[in-house]
């Protein structure tokens, strides 16, 4: 209830779309939060997930699911943005970013001044310019202000390369990096299973893994989001389980390495950007950002790839 000073483990959701709407039933069924808020500027929309949501509730966790204002945002341990326009068939990422950088202009400054305590989490696309333009418009400490970034490439990556060595996905190591979009980069170099190089895993296990066969495995990595918009027009239960993961890692304290989008210094020769890198994450938001020992041709593919962002953030002129 709004008139409530204390809500523990109140998450926050602004736009209750396919993953807003998404997100919050993974984060019912995982118990993480107490109360879930969804907002958006349908608010019949929000008001009928609500609903929805709320008759599972017996059947999975106690939950308060409720459809709020800008107000609700108060006291919540993080508000996850997910409004915004979404890729049509043949759109880049990038093409959404004056659309949906103006509606961060009216929904950031709202979100922050009923909690100017929480984390904020990003989801809209094209995500890491949009949570630039978040921790801008906000003017919260950049810690707090996180993307969901490279956090479904990497599940995706991971997901293809288990199918190739038909291990659990759990048991690959490996991480995408950079953009969350055409740009990003796949980091062979510290993949791994076991603790093995994917090379010597496949010599040593009997698997064919030649470039041929890893570059395909990042073609359908990189293209995965075109793939599903082209057979069902948007992709959200992927992203929503990486949002899940995120929270988990914010709500329980967890010091979990996820890759995820933040503000980086000019380490890799470009700063004042968002993108992503494996990233510790815990109840203040970013700890810190994990330095990779990445061979000269990745590192050379995410300085392309964070100029390609700080373009785009330039493009903006925020
Ligand atoms: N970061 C990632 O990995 C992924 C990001 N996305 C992005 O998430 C975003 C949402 O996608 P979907 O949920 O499929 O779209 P959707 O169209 O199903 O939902 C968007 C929601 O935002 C609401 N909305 C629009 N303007 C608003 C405003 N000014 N204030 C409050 N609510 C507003 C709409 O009413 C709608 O309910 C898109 O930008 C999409 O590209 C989607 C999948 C993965
Ligand atoms: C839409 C999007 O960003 C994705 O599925 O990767």
């Amino acid at each position: 209830m709004s008139h409530q000073t204390h809500h523990p483990r109140r998450v926050a959701v602004v736009g209750a779309g396919n993953v807003g709407a998404s997100f919050a039933y993974g984060l019912l069924l995982s118990g993480l939060a107490s109360e879930i808020v969804l907002i958006d500027a349908n608010h019949a929309k929000a008001e009928g997930e609500a609903m929805d949501l709320n008759h599972a509730v017996p059947l999975a966790h106690p939950t308060r699911v409720f459809a709020g204002s800008y107000a609700d945002c108060a006291g919540a341990a993080v508000t996850v943005i997910t409004a915004g326009s979404a890729q049509r068939p043949g759109e880049t990422r990038l093409d959404l970013v004056q659309r949906n950088a103006q509606i961060f202009q009216q929904i950031i400054p709202q979100v922050v001044a009923a909690n100017p305590n929480g984390l904020l989490l990003i989801a809209t696309n094209p995500v890491d310019v949009l949570s630039y333009a978040a921790w801008k418009f906000s003017g919260l400490p950049s810690q707090r202000v996180i993307g969901s970034g490279t956090i479904l490439d990497t599940a995706r990556f991971r997901y293809l390369l288990s199918q190739r060595f038909d291990v659990d996905p759990r048991s690959v190591h490996a991480f995408i990096i950079g953009e969350h979009g055409d740009s990003e980069v796949p980091v062979w170099s510290l993949a791994n299973i076991a603790g093995m190089r994917l090379p010597v895993y496949c010599s040593s296990n009997g698997f064919e893994c030649g470039l041929d066969t890893l570059d395909e495995i990042f073609a359908q990595t990189r293209d995965a989001a075109y793939h599903i918009i082209e057979r069902k027009g948007a992709t959200y239960y992927a992203i929503a389980t990486g949002l899940v993961r995120i929270v988990e890692a914010i709500l329980r304290d967890q010091g979990s390495v996820l890759s995820v989008s933040s503000l980086q210094d000019d380490t890799y020769g470009v700063g004042d950007v968002y993108f992503s890198l494996p990233t510790v994450l815990d109840a203040a938001g970013v700890n810190h950002v994990i330095r990779l020992d990445l061979a000269e041709d990745e590192i050379a593919g995410l300085q392309r790839s964070a100029r390609i962002l700080r373009q785009t953030i330039e493009s903006l002129k925020l």
